[in-house]
Order: structure tokens, then sequence, then C-alpha cells
């Protein structure tokens, strides 16, 4: 709740604040977490720590599970269980393994025999699960996305799943602050995936990295809620911890009648709307970096090479690896062209498709397809296309497509049209390109081998996408509708004079309370732990390896095939798969930890910056740690992958000056020993000479060099966890969960059977089965 003290403080600072329920010396914040959505992928190893340890969920009403990565996107006329339906084994094995765990656990969970079953980014926000000023957490780096509305929602790995499972609580630490506005109109054709395509290639894939980034300006501002949660979402592709942009009357309209929003009209969705509009950044509240945009500069964008940040307007040309600054950015810049299979200089419009995939949770809720259909309509899909599938993100999503007639267009035109999930975006599941297809794709990364091994990604917005599909090339949207209106349904709702108000007075309240539905869519007793636990990291002498790359992503450390596990171990042998091994099997002789003595190295150097960028799978540091690698020293690291290893008892060391980490990287070339000093923080040669100082967060050392579990010691907090829970019943009731759980007086939130909810985010009544 607002405070009294007067320092102007960003939306990030406010509702930060608001869930700090421990604040130590060193400035390590114990931060309450309002809502948890699980998935299969990233929860199996959470729910056994919690078995192994004998502990429970603490709060099951405010945790939401489905099954989204693995699962087959054919139909399900026939669907009986999911042992039957999913044949892949692994993957059958994750969501059986998920369904075992709600069940024991008594989550709340929409399995594929419901409709409300989706990707997990699309299903919240639909159900009103995501609410303005709450913090979200999901063992995903995609849950930035509901940070459209005002919440404080980001990606951890699954030991903080496990954290999160227990306590309720996460460890953290501040993140800076970061504004990106966007100001003007957006010309025709241009949606807000061209926004974010285009801010990320201003500011890379490591701008946003320790930051927030708060997205505002009037082009923000005039954005329905789906438009902007694409941008929020890929706020991750940018490096940021989160993306937030501040609730307004938008916000508050597509709230109405979601089957987790407090009920409208009564008097607890006042008290919501009041405190929810106090959620905007502070007149003179400062940022630690700011980025301007002209929203005229933007114009429709693909991306060309493996990362996000490789894009230029449809009307370009693949770039030049010479024109690039950096000898290390011509290298990588040669590397994406080579896998993409492009020559410089080509127009992006002449590039030929295999493929186009029009889904995943940044670009697959009803507003997209709709966009989409509106270009496909009464066309086809070019002859050269292999394949070109829209697959909706959530059941109700299909669902409102097909009563809007969506469906029909697609197939008419030629696309196929699919059951809800992930689908061909990170291809855990039966949808993918195979090696060298290329494919215009509406997700969110463009790594290699993100949709299949050898596969080929521009990423793109629906209406691009729905463009290159009857274009059978990489097409600009802008020539095939009228150049001089934003098609009907081709955009989002862009306003350049947006409806935003400030609300001073009650009479400003009650106007927003008095909201019509508006044109928009409406899509819709823990055993106490004691501390003990993991190995610990004092000092580690040892092989170092040494690679000299920037970007390194956690799809390149461990990819998709290898997430299919339900344990922690066993995943070294598969670390840096594709650099390790060739297509056909056999290990490439060049690639450094198949050499001697590098096969046995304890420590990793990287020389290029933003290591484990990407997908918050905690895969990554376990098959770091079961290869034998304990220690990763690079001169910056992506957020989420930086708080995994620490839970996994490794240290990742930040040098940024680069002459020394030069020095260390020489001693690892020489195939020399180094030692890496926890203790002293320090790095010495195999001599015990110092190469290096490095600077490591107090409370985190602690507990490496301890050998700490962090939960045992969050649960020692129990009273403080407590009395924020009972202050946080008087102060937003809202957010106990009631939608899908009956309180017992006794015990707290219990698990009832799932009645139907009255109705649908769109209002109707939901007649199909529910798992339980
Ligand atoms: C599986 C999951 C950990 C991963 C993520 O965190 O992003 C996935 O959703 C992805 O998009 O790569
Ligand atoms: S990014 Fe792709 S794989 Fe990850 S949650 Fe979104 S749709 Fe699923």
């Amino acid at each position: 709740m607002p405070s009294a003290d007067k320092k102007p403080r960003t939306l990030y600072d406010k509702v930060f604040r608001d869930h700090v329920v421990n604040e130590s010396q060193d400035g390590t914040v114990l931060l309450y977490i309002d809502r948890h959505l699980v998935h299969e992928v990233t929860s199996p190893q959470a729910f056994e720590g919690l078995r192994n340890a004998r502990r429970q969920v603490r709060r099951p009403d405010c945790t939401l599970a489905t099954t989204d990565h693995n699962v087959p996107t054919t139909p399900r006329k026939n669907f009986k269980n999911v042992g039957q339906f999913v044949e892949e084994a692994d993957s059958r094995l994750q969501c059986l393994t998920l369904e075992e765990n709600v069940k024991a656990f008594g989550l709340t969970y929409f399995g594929l025999g419901d409709k409300r079953q989706g990707i997990v980014h699309i299903i919240g926000p639909e159900q009103g699960f995501t609410l303005p000023g709450t913090t979200v957490v999901c063992g995903d780096s995609h849950t930035s996305t509901h940070g459209a509305f005002g919440a404080l929602a980001f990606g951890i790995g699954t030991s903080e799943v496990e954290h999160v499972l227990a306590t309720q609580t996460l460890i953290t630490k501040r993140s800076k602050n970061m504004r990106i506005q966007v100001d003007g109109g957006l010309t025709p054709g241009v949606s807000s995936k061209d926004i974010i395509l285009h801010v990320i290639g201003i500011i890379g894939t490591a701008g946003g990295t320790g930051a927030v980034i708060e997205f505002c300006g009037s082009a923000i501002r005039g954005l329905s809620m789906e438009a902007r949660m694409s941008i929020c979402n890929m706020s991750i592709e940018a490096g940021a911890r989160a993306g937030m942009i501040a609730p307004d009357e938008t916000t508050f309209r597509y709230l109405r009648g979601r089957p987790l929003a407090p009920v409208v009209d009564t008097p607890e969705w006042k008290k919501a709307v009041k405190y929810w509009t106090s959620l905007k950044s502070d007149e003179g509240a400062s940022y630690d970096e700011e980025v301007f945009i002209n929203a005229k500069d933007i114009v429709p964008t693909v991306s060309w090479g493996t990362s996000p940040q490789d894009v230029v307007p449809i009307t370009g040309v693949v770039p030049d690896p010479e024109t690039f600054e950096t000898e290390a950015k011509k290298e990588s810049a040669q590397r994406a062209l080579e896998y993409m299979g492009l020559t410089p200089g080509t127009r992006m419009e002449d590039i030929e498709l295999d493929k186009v995939f029009i889904g995943s949770c940044t670009n697959a809720r009803i507003e997209d397809l709709r966009a989409a259909a509106s270009i496909v309509e009464g066309k086809r899909v070019a002859v050269n296309l292999k394949r070109a599938m829209v697959v909706p993100g959530s059941g109700l999503v299909k669902k409102q497509a097909e009563a809007e007639g969506l469906d029909r267009i697609f197939q008419d035109a030629g696309f196929e049209w699919r059951e809800a999930g992930c689908s061909m975006c990170l291809g855990m599941n039966p949808d993918i390109l195979s090696p060298k297809e290329r494919c215009a794709s509406t997700s969110n990364r463009n790594f290699e081998g993100r949709q299949g091994a050898g596969g080929r990604t521009h990423l793109m917005s629906p209406v691009m996408a729905a463009a290159a599909a009857i274009v059978g090339k990489l097409a600009d949207v802008r020539s095939l509708t009228d150049q001089n209106a934003v098609p009907a349904k081709a955009s989002p709702k862009v306003d350049v004079t947006p409806e935003v108000s400030d609300i001073e007075s009650d009479d400003d309240l009650d106007r927003i309370l008095d909201l019509p539905e508006g044109s928009q869519s409406h899509d819709g007793s823990n055993t106490a732990g004691s501390s003990g636990g993991q190995t610990k990291f004092t000092v580690l002498k040892g092989i170092a390896a040494s690679m000299e790359r920037s970007n390194v992503d956690t799809d390149a450390i461990i990819p998709k095939q290898f997430l299919k596990t339900i344990k922690r171990t066993g995943l070294g042998s598969a670390l840096f798969h594709s650099l390790r091994y060739h297509d056909e099997g056999g290990e490439k002789v060049d690639f450094v930890l198949n050499k001697e003595p590098y096969r046995h190295a304890k420590i990793l150097i990287v020389t290029g910056p933003n290591f484990g960028c990407g997908s918050s799978r905690e895969h990554a540091p376990w098959a770091l740690l079961d290869f034998g690698i304990t220690c990763i020293i690079a001169p910056s690291f992506a957020d989420i992958f930086f708080n995994n290893t620490f839970k996994n008892g490794m240290l990742p060391v930040a040098i940024p000056d680069q002459p020394t980490l030069e020095r260390i990287a020489e001693e690892a070339r020489a195939g020399r020993e180094i030692e890496v000093d926890l203790v002293n923080q320090r790095i010495n040669n195999a001599s015990g000479a110092k190469l290096a100082a490095f600077e490591v967060e107090e409370f985190r050392k602690h507990c490496l060099v301890n050998g700490l579990d962090d939960i045992g010691l969050t649960m020692q907090m129990g009273d403080k966890i407590k009395g924020f829970e009972d202050r946080r019943t008087l102060d937003t009731p809202w957010l106990d969960g009631s939608g899908y759980l009956k309180k017992d007086k006794r015990k707290g939130p219990v698990q009832v059977e799932a009645a139907p909810v009255p109705q649908t985010n769109r209002g109707e009544q939901i007649d199909e089965p529910l798992d339980w």
C-alpha cells in the first residue's frame, strides 16, 4: 500500500517495496510472492525437493499449474488421459509427473482435458490470476509477460520454484530502474511486436541486464493489454529482469469479469482499483537508464540472425559482418549468417521460407489471431511452403477464435489449425523444424536450434508472419494492405491521443469504476526446515577451459531435448551439445571441452559478455555441474542464470575488466591450473600469485562458504512471513486465492474439486470437462 514517504518512486520501486518481508543490511530482501505459475518442465525437481525435505506447498491458493511445453498440438477430440495422449516417453513422464505433483500437493491444475489449458503466460492473464501490483513468478523466463499489468513478474530457476512453493517468498536484491519511452503514433502495419524487436535492436540482448524496464509513453499507453503483453514478454530478450507497464483504464477494463479478478462493482473491486491507480511512477522519479523512441521510426521489423538483437526493417538487406564495429561482433555475425544460410546484401524480402508459425506466449492471443486472419482472409498460403500453422495460446483463445470463424479463415487459406501449447516455439513437442528449414515465426527466440536442430528462425509480428505465408518469402505486410490505413484487424488498437487520465480525486475514481465494458475483447502448515544442505564452496583449484564467445544462451548450454528429465543429474554429457558434437554424432575435435586437459575442467572462462542469457532453465547450471564445472568466470552474466548457479553451490565470477580477464584466460589456454578463492575473493595462478580480485554479495558468499540451504534459512523467518500475509489479507484481500479454492477455517485455503467456473473470460458458460 502507498506509504507516506515522499521520495519520488518508480512503479517498480513501489511494487517491490510493497512486497518486502525482510531486508538485511546488505540489501538482501525476502520478497513475498503473490502469484506462482507452474509448468511441467521446471517443476519436477522442485516438487522432489519438497518431498525429500518433507515440505508442503505454503499457498496452494496462490499457485496455478498447467502443462504446455511438451504437449502435442494435435486434435484432442479423443483425449482420455495424458498417459495415452503424449506419445513421446520423456514428454509423457514430465506431464504425468506434474499431474502426480498437483494432486499430491493440492494445486489447481489446467490439464489437457480442460479448455482453460494453455501456455502458462497466456492463461494467467486470461483468468485474472495476474493482477496489477502483484509479484508473479514462474520457472520460465517469459514470466516478464505479466508485467503488462503493472505486476513485478519475472522468471526463476527450479531451485527458486522450490523456494516459492515452500515459503511463498524469494531471496532477492533490488534491480536497477530503466525507462523506455515510446511516443507518438504507430504507422500502418506496425504492431507492438515491432516495437519490442526495434527496442532490442537498439539496446541489445544485454541492454536491460540487472534492470527492470518500465515501458511508457503515448505509443505504449495506446496499446491494448494483449499488445502490451507482447512487449513485456520480450523484455527478457532485452536482458531485463522484468518489464512493467503502469496499469490504467485499459488494464482495469481488461480485468473486468475475469474469473480470478475481484468481482466488478463490489467494495473489493473499488478498493482494488483505487490501489491499482496508485501504481505509477511518481513525477521526478529517477531512472538509472532512459531510452526515448519515436514511434514513427518503427517499421515492420524482422530478424536476420541467431539473436533477437539481429533485426532489420523488412525493407532492408542482410547486413555485412564487415560493417560491424568489433572483431568479436564481426565473427559472431559471420557465424550467424553461416548458420542462417544467408549472404550479405540479400534483400530481406527475397528470402524464401519453408514454414510459418503463428503462436507462442508472445503472439498467440485472440488479437494476434484476428490480426493475422485479416491478412490471410480470402488468400492462399504460397505453394512453396511446406507447412503453415496457427497454434492458439490457450483452449479459450481457440474457442473464441472458432466462435469468430477465424479457424475457417486460416484453414481455407491452407493453414493448420492446432490445439494450444508452446508448439514450435521451442520444439520440445512434435512440432519442430528440420535442419536448414527456414521459418517465419511469431515467437521470441531465434537462437541456433531453437525450433529444431539446424532450423532457421526469423522473428516477426503476426501480421508479418501472415503476409510471409501468403507470399512464401519474408514480406512487407504493408504491400498486402492499404498503405494508408491500419487494416481493421491487422494491428492492435493504437491510439495516438490515448485516453489516459490521472486519478486525482474520488470523482476521477468513480468515473473509472463506472467504465463500460468497452470495445476491448474479454478474452477471455509447513514443516519448519533447518538450514543445511548443499556442498560448500570455499577454494577451488583446477583446470580452466576458455571460450571466446559472447551472449552464450542457455539453449546453447543445454538444448531443449535434454529438458525433459525429471532429475537434476546426468546432463553433463549433453553440455554445449551442438558446439560439442556433430549432427551425425561424434565429437567436434576443435571444441575446447573435447581437448585435453580441458575434458577435466573445473572452471569455465568465457571472454564475451552476457553468459547464460535466454531461458531460465536450471538445466544449464546442472549440466555444467554434472560435467564437473563449478565456477564460471565471464565479463557479465544474465540475471536468471547468475541466480541459478548459486542455488547449486556454484560460483559465477564477473570480471568486467577485459585485460584482467585476458590474463586469467591466458593461464587457462596454457593448460595451467587456476585457483578461485571465494573466502578471500581472489583468483590466483597455480602458484598462488594473484591474478584478480572479485566482488560477491555477502549473503550469497555466506551461503556458499557454509553450504547453507536457503529454503531452510527462509523457513526460520516463518513468523515474519505470516505477519506479512496477515497484513496482505487486510490490505489486498483479493489476493488470497478464492477463485478455485475454498477456505477452511482451521486449515486455511484447501483445494476443492474444480467446478466449471461460472463464466469464461469472454462471458460464455463453460461446459467442457475439467480435470478435477
Ligand atoms: C522451459 C523453460 C525453462 C524455458 C524458459 O525459461 O524460457 C522455455 O519456456 C523457453 O522459452 O525457452
Ligand atoms: S517462449 Fe515459447 S517455450 Fe517458452 S513459454 Fe513461451 S511459448 Fe512456451
